[in-house]
């Protein structure tokens, strides 16, 4: 099983450093390469995304991926960005499905920003779709406005567009995920104002005819923003579009205590996937050895799970991850007085030595770097 390794910037490398660690004490024969992603390509090769790195990522079996992006590359043209490399994978490998599982552990009930009794058990799947939207539609760019408010001035414009079929695919992920959960999806869109989510909305009813045991709601995203704060446990699977769901699972991960805790699987419909946490590069705090790795941690468990075939590995995984929060170890995002802080490395650690204890065998691993 081939997995390609792209760490990326920032805490990119130090995060995907602990998920190889945690891969290679699982008895398993996986084949990791490593590649440039981001901010580093751009640096090395003079793009974020090369063609030595997309061939990599094409032909592995899942796609290991740990963050891009820096400050310093802001004023680069926009194909250059390191942004531009996690674009560009999801929209070569088609990873049109976009899963977020936001879970607050019983540990850090106390870690969220809200009362706990509001996340304790919280257990929700935001799904994102992911290579459509305002995010990818055409035509964008700047011009001089020939109309509106003012006429004769600079102005910039996106499109939000989306397709029949790219909503029907994406309803289906999210009917079928809810069928092996609470049956219940919460469709988030802004049909009141935009075409695009009242025809969001249209499709989304007339797929559901083929789910009659899920229930369906509608939900117009801010109404959303403020009931994933009020009361979080009365969502099961929200799906929505790929800019919205970006916002609503940054805002979700606050509730499981962290966005270092909120993993990702983007997903194909060959179920090739690209596994990421679902934060940043995180400029502020990289090179510190403090970041969380747990999101990417979990994101490899749910590599195992859905793209390599070995759910009982996965299984172990997030069970490792419990009994570290339980034994009391904590990243300072997560740190609360009375438990231990512990920097990246050490979180690692602690995940694999749990992993050993658990009677971890032999793994079959090669790294390679191109
Ligand atoms: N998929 C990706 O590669 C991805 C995702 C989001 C943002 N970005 C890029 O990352 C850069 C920084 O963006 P940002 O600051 O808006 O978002 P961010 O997610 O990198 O950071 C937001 C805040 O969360 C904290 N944080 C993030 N991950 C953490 C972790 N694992 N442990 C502890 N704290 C953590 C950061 O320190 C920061 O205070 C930008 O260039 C942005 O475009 C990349
Ligand atoms: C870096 C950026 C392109 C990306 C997105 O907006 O999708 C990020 O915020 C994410 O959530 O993965
Ligand atoms: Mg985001």
């Amino acid at each position: 099983m081939k997995i390609a390794v792209l760490p990326g910037d920032g805490i990119g490398t130090e995060i995907v450093a602990e998920a190889v660690k945690v891969l290679q004490v699982l008895d398993l024969p996986l084949e990791m390469e490593q590649a440039p992603v981001g901010g580093a390509a751009y640096e090395l090769h003079g793009h974020p995304l090369p063609e030595g790195t997309l061939n990599l990522a094409k032909s592995a079996d899942a796609i290991l991926f740990g963050a891009v992006g820096d400050w310093k590359y802001d004023k680069l043209d926009r194909p250059l960005r390191p942004e531009q490399a996690i674009l560009g994978l999801r929209k070569h490998l088609g990873l049109f499905a976009n899963f977020r599982p936001a879970i607050c552990y019983e540990q850090l009930v106390g870690a969220s920003s809200l009362k706990p009794e509001l996340v304790a058990g919280l257990d929700i799947l935001i799904i994102r779709e992911l290579t459509g939207d305002i995010y990818f539609g055409q035509p964008r760019g700047r011009r001089t406005a020939v109309d509106g408010l003012f006429p004769g001035a600079d102005e910039a414009f996106d499109t939000m567009r989306y397709s029949r079929p790219e909503i029907e695919r994406i309803a289906h992920v999210a009917f079928q995920a809810a069928r092996q959960r609470g049956r219940k999806v919460t469709s988030v869109d802004k049909a009141n104002v935009l075409e695009t989510f009242q025809f969001w909305k249209d499709v989304v009813i007339e797929v559901h005819a083929q789910y009659p045991d899920v229930e369906l709601q509608h939900m117009y995203v801010d109404n959303a923003a403020m009931q994933l704060v009020k009361s979080p446990k009365s969502f099961d699977v929200v799906v929505t579009g790929n800019m919205f769901g970006d916002i609503l699972s940054d805002e979700a991960s606050m509730l499981t205590g962290s966005i270092g805790m909120l993993p990702s699987a983007s997903l194909n419909d060959r179920k090739q996937g690209l596994y990421e946490p679902s934060h940043g590069s995180a400029p502020d705090i990289a090179g510190k050895g403090i970041a969380n790795p747990l999101a990417t941690i979990l994101s490899a468990a749910m590599m195992l799970r859905f793209s390599l075939q070995a759910p009982e590995a996965a299984d172990r995984i997030e069970s490792a991850v419990k009994s570290v929060l339980a034994a009391g170890y904590r990243t300072p995002d997560i740190w609360s007085e009375g438990t231990q802080k512990v920097g990246t490395r050490e979180m690692g650690d602690a995940v694999v030595a749990a992993l050993m204890g658990n009677g971890a065998g032999k793994t079959i691993t090669t790294i390679t770097k191109s």
